[in-house]
């Protein structure tokens, strides 16, 4: 059987596709433990700039693979196993300097929904759908999702997303600030392409520090933030890709970061 998520690196983008386009892409142990794999040997690339994270098909994915769940003799430790190959694999995608795109066209339901919103920037199509959809089955949420929801739409929406398991077409999604660009379907990839593009000839360390430091900002003080800033930045504007910033806007033109 093909990989249930594809990888393909060109022009310092890394493109992760799940790719079970006739299932509804869920997230099966080897579709699970395909993304982890395929995140982790990521890291330490220095031609990687950019992920996208897309599915091939109709939708980005239905979330957790109900049917194997359903059909696991010793449940508990079959959903655990699942979970914990998922979560190794969000982690190995935060754990990268490189910003991340998450491209979903139709339904982003349950972990499909929670994986989608790890994206640094998400892109959804006119077909785009999210759903929740734990508690619906008797299930609390996984993926990061009861961490990323309410910093990206607030605590009250979250708890409503997470109870009432409403879909939310793609309109919703951006007048809520789940999505910050939506495109017509067959633009998809292409705006997807276009956006990591252009991260991928920013500067890769700047961006890893962005990624860092707003995920701290959920738990710091504001103390604790500016101490965390102020090596941060040091550090970065002695780099590299800092003095070439700095040289680049004196002499007006644009800079050429990592090359
Ligand atoms: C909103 C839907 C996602 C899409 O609706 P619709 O387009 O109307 O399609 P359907 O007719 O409902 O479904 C098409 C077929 O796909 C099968 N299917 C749908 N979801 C799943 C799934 N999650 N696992 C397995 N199979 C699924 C469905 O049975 C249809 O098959 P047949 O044609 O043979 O009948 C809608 O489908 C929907 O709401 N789906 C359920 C969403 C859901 O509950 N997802 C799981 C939430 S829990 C979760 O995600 C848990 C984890 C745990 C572990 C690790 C990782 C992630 O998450």
């Amino acid at each position: 059987m093909s990989d249930p998520v594809l990888l393909d690196v060109r022009d310092g983008v890394a493109h992760l596709t799940l790719n079970r386009p006739g299932a509804g892409n869920p997230v099966s142990l080897e579709a699970a433990g395909a993304l982890r794999d395929h995140a982790r040997s990521l890291h330490g690339r220095d031609d990687v700039r950019a992920v996208i994270l897309g599915a091939d098909g109709p939708n980005f994915s239905v979330g957790g693979d109900l049917r194997y769940m359903h059909e696991a003799e010793e449940t508990e430790a079959a959903v655990l196993a699942l979970v914990e190959a998922f979560h190794d694999g969000v982690e190995a995608l935060l754990a990268l300097d490189a910003p991340l795109v998450t491209a979903v066209r139709g339904a982003a339901a349950g972990g499909g929904m929670s994986l989608a919103m790890i994206g640094d920037i998400v892109v959804a199509s006119q077909t785009a759908r999210f759903t929740m959809a734990y508690t619906q089955i008797g299930f609390s949420p996984d993926g990061g999702a009861t961490w990323t929801l309410p910093r990206i739409v607030g605590w009250r929406r979250a708890a409503e997303l997470m109870l009432l398991n409403e879909r939310i077409d793609a309109a919703g999604a951006l007048e809520m600030g789940l999505v910050t660009r939506v495109v017509d379907d067959e633009q998809l990839e292409a705006k997807a392409g276009e956006i990591a593009g252009k991260l991928a000839s920013g500067s890769t360390p700047a961006f890893g520090a962005v990624r860092r430091l707003l995920r701290a900002s959920a738990t710091n003080s504001l103390t604790d933030q500016l101490a965390a800033e102020a090596p941060s930045i040091s550090r970065l504007a002695a780099s590299p890709d800092g003095r070439e910033g700095v040289s680049a806007f004196f002499e007006k033109r644009a800079p050429a970061f990592g090359r």
